[in-house]
């Protein structure tokens, strides 16, 4: 029989978790319903707060939070950041380290820099490269906001956050629950295994629809993104 899987104190460290007194990992969404549902609201009315304040189109810019600093993949980044606010774009990220802050240092030196940050036991706080800054407790209602106030997703290499980020906003506009917007993966090298498997395996057992796969594009440089960002704001309001 398959035990139940119950993260030990050392597996659980490892993994980032806050561990009670009793051990157990500190509750996210088993809180009872009445507080998360108020606690939740609170958090949207805080973060459509904060950012209708942008007031111009934006880019969201999804990561690694371990993409190292000096890397070429993290000057990638801050090019990318860089490139958008110089085209009039806001640039909104998570918030925190790696990809994320490269792309948020891109962007703060000449235009809007947007964090939606998520408080993790254990992290740092949002990066210093913000002009507007908002901290959620749940990773629910920040993905409502990177969605809602964007035009447009760009997608660095990442793990499982990036991935979770990415098929959000793919579903999101596969079911047309929001208009269409660019999604771009940058790295053909990194993320061409899963565009291969899209296409070479979930695509033939009729999982997802034949134009599918033309949802997102995969690019390499800064002008290729470049090339796919929109002429015209398309999200504000969008999120049926
Ligand atoms: C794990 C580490 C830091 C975690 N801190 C994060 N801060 C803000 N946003 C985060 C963090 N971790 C994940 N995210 C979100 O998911 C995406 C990155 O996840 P990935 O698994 O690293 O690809 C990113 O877009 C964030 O929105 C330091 O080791």
């Amino acid at each position: 029989m398959t035990e139940p899987i119950s993260p030990s104190a050392g597996s659980a460290e490892r993994h980032g978790l806050h561990l009670t007194t009793s051990g157990a990992p500190e509750p996210a969404l088993v809180e009872p319903s009445s507080f998360l549902g108020r606690r939740a609201q609170a958090e949207f009315e805080k973060g459509f707060r904060a950012l209708d304040g942008i007031g111009q189109p934006a880019v969201t810019v999804f990561g690694s939070a371990r993409t190292e600093p000096g890397t070429e993949e993290y000057e990638l980044g801050v090019g990318i950041g860089a490139a958008l606010v110089a085209k009039g774009f806001a640039v909104i990220t998570g918030g925190g380290p790696g990809a994320m802050g490269a792309a948020n240092k891109g962007a703060h030196a000449s235009g809007l820099s947007v964090g939606v940050g998520i408080v993790l036991p254990n992290e740092q706080q949002l990066n210093p490269d913000l002009g507007i800054g908002v901290e959620c407790r749940y990773f629910f209602t920040r993905k409502v906001m990177f969605v809602k106030y964007s035009d447009a997703v760009v997608v660095l290499p990442g793990g499982f956050g990036s991935l979770d980020e990415l098929f959000e906003v793919l579903t999101l506009v596969q079911t047309r629950k929001i208009p269409w917007r660019p999604i771009v993966l940058v790295g053909r090298k990194y993320w061409g295994g899963l565009d291969a498997w899209i296409r070479e395996t979930m695509l033939p057992s009729g999982k997802i629809s034949p134009g599918d796969p033309d949802l997102y594009r995969l690019v390499d440089t800064v002008d290729e993104v470049m090339d796919l960002m929109p002429e015209h704001a398309v999200s504000q309001d969008g999120v049926k």
